[in-house]
């Protein structure tokens, strides 16, 4: 196997453009050289990666791993020489439940894990049926253009519309959102991230005054509601719970629709076979999650203790990163791992993680890509792709896999 270019001078790979274009390359590389390995961010801030199943598995349910923001931080300042640039750290923002161990993770997730089982969130299937219907006649009112940014069109205003009424947010502000968004979690330049951040912190603290004084049926009255209880929810953690839900809502099930419309258009004998029989549709949504999966690398965890990964020793207070991309093609787990096959086992795909940090919205984001796959699929059963195979460019993100934009021809 040919040696990583892209090296520090010290010899640490680094997760620059050329990864984040075709990270499945340098993924096959770190996992043959062994299970866990320091690299460096653009930004060079030294982490270790784990690339193999296993023991990706056990890392993300393992204690010891911790996400705690005020610990991170002092594990970041720790890891970074002191020219390089910091990421902006503010409270508001910082302060969810993704970013926390428990006592804490467990009183913030228990105020919102019940909007999110399957059954609530099966009560919003009609609602998500009517907004992707619509969105689907106004691409194909477009489509004698031509040529359509299926993201554009498609693939990013559904889950936005259902995420912002879910919440009770107005969609005044979503091109701002938009972009506030996508620089948080970019992780090329932590100072427009810093100040994408705290707009958006801002925008969300008004928000939260304006439903204060106009409630409505919403997840984010609830939330407030919790909120005049200090010991449920306090106010930092009010504004960075809202944060947090409509990042995820942006910034990911955008990504598995547009991931999993790009590996049918590769894959036409796969497109076929689901064109054929929607029952497929399902395991189409399983398979992008395993094969292309909208989160590459999961968010920074530290040692809160020196731990062994394999044979690997990982000293106390050094940044990890768990890559879902890598571990979800691992040939040990799955057979042929890097075929794109919608009809094969895909369980334990590590796409949504595991643990206690297990994707909240996991119910909600498979709900709204098996109906927007299948309501594509039925109405542009011609669908294809209007740049070539390769010509497709990635997102800059080591967080989130996600696609530049995506050209297609509606047929
Ligand atoms: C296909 C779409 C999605 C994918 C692939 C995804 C993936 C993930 C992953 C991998 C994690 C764990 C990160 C880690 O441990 O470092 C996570 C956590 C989380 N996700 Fe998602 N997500 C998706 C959609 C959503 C949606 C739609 C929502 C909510 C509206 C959501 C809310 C959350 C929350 C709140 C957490 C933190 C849970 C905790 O810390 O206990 N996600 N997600």
């Amino acid at each position: 196997m040919s040696t990583i270019e892209h090296t520090t001078p010290a010899g640490l790979p680094v997760l620059d453009d050329e990864f984040v274009q075709d990270p499945h390359v340098r993924n096959a590389q770190l996992r043959a050289e062994a299970p866990a390995r320091k690299v460096v961010t653009v930004t060079g801030m030294p982490v270790w990666v784990i690339t193999r199943y296993a023991e990706a598995r056990a890392v993300l349910a393992d204690a010891r791993f911790s996400k705690d923001y005020r610990g991170m931080r002092a594990a970041m300042e720790a890891s970074m020489s002191s020219d390089s640039p910091r990421p902006g750290f503010d409270d508001a923002v910082q302060a969810h439940m993704l970013n926390m161990d428990p006592p804490d993770h467990t009183r913030l997730r228990k105020l919102v894990v019940k909007a999110f089982t399957a059954r609530r969130v099966e009560a919003l299937r009609p609602r998500i049926e009517e907004i992707t219907t619509e969105l689907l006649e106004s691409m194909a009112a477009r489509a004698g253009e031509g040529e359509v940014d299926l993201l554009d069109e498609f693939a990013f205003p559904l889950p936005i519309r259902v995420i912002c009424e879910l919440l009770g947010i107005p969609e005044d502000r979503r091109d701002d959102f938009r972009e506030w968004s996508n620089a948080a979690v970019a992780g090329r330049d932590p100072e427009a991230a810093r100040v994408a951040s705290e707009q958006m912190a801002a925008y969300l603290v008004e928000l939260v005054e304006r439903k204060r004084r106009e409630p409505a049926d919403d997840l984010l009255t609830g939330l407030i509601e919790a909120g005049e209880d200090t010991d449920r929810l306090g106010e930092n953690e009010l504004v960075a719970m809202v944060f947090l839900l409509l990042i995820a809502g942006h910034e990911t099930t955008v990504n598995l629709i547009g991931n999993g419309v790009l590996a049918l258009l590769r894959n036409p004998e796969q497109f076929a076979a689901v064109r054929a029989d929607h029952e497929r549709v399902p395991g189409l949504v399983e398979e992008t999650l395993r094969y292309e999966g909208p989160v590459n690398l999961a968010t920074l965890r530290f040692t809160s203790e020196t731990v062994a990964v394999g044979e690997v020793e990982i000293p106390e207070g050094e940044l990890v990163l768990v890559s879902l991309s890598s571990a979800n093609r691992d040939e040990d787990k799955y057979a042929d791992a890097q075929e794109f096959d919608v009809d094969r086992s895909t369980a334990g795909h590590l796409a949504f993680g595991h643990g206690i940090h297990f994707c909240v919205g996991a119910p909600l984001a498979r709900l709204e890509a098996q109906i927007a796959l299948r309501r594509l699929i039925e109405r542009f059963p011609d669908l294809s792709l209007a740049v070539g195979d390769d010509d497709v460019r990635w997102r800059f993100s080591t967080l989130m896999r996600g696609l530049e934009t995506l050209p297609v021809r509606p047929g």
